[in-house]
């Protein structure tokens, strides 16, 4: 996988987190562009899934992490994008298998939900693991072709 560019946003629910990651993310030498929220201040989820969304169709970043509370809410509202493969992850081994089956391109952690140590162990995978194609290049076409209702 290639990773020109990490974006990172979150809501109030995870700055500390996304602060943490960004650091890490940077200290394997790779650019990373941060979005906000800055500050405790109460802001509201979906206003950040559309930031990193933005950066994604722009070409401003190639990868995007993003963060809330639980991760729940603004992996809903990333989703709604077609182009956006957003995996929300509790364990290294998801974070591993949304990169080789689903090649997912935004990692979802949850601030209040996901501890500093798994987050990170989390982050190495996402950004380590490749696309395993095959069946799996099959089912993601898919996924950006899903008919309407
Ligand atoms: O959307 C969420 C849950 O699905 C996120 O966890 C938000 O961060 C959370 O809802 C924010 O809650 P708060 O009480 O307004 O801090």
């Amino acid at each position: 996988m290639t990773q020109s560019l990490v974006a990172l946003a979150s809501d109030h629910g995870a700055v500390e987190l996304r602060t943490l990651l960004r650091a890490h993310v940077e200290g394997r030498g790779l650019a990373t562009l941060d979005l906000g929220a800055d500050g405790s201040e109460s802001v509201d989820y979906p206003d950040y899934a559309g930031h990193l969304a933005q950066a994604l169709r722009d070409g401003r970043a190639s990868h995007g992490i993003l963060l809330c509370g639980t991760g729940i809410g603004i992996s809903i509202a990333i989703n709604r994008y077609p182009f956006i493969r957003a995996a929300l992850v509790h364990d290294v081994t998801g974070a591993r298998l949304c990169r080789e089956h689903n090649d997912a391109n935004v990692l979802v952690l949850g601030g209040r939900t996901t501890g500093p140590a798994v987050a990170l162990e989390c982050v190495d995978a996402f950004l380590n693991t490749p696309f395993e194609g095959g069946r799996h290049e099959r089912r993601v076409t898919k996924l950006g072709a899903m008919p309407s209702l």
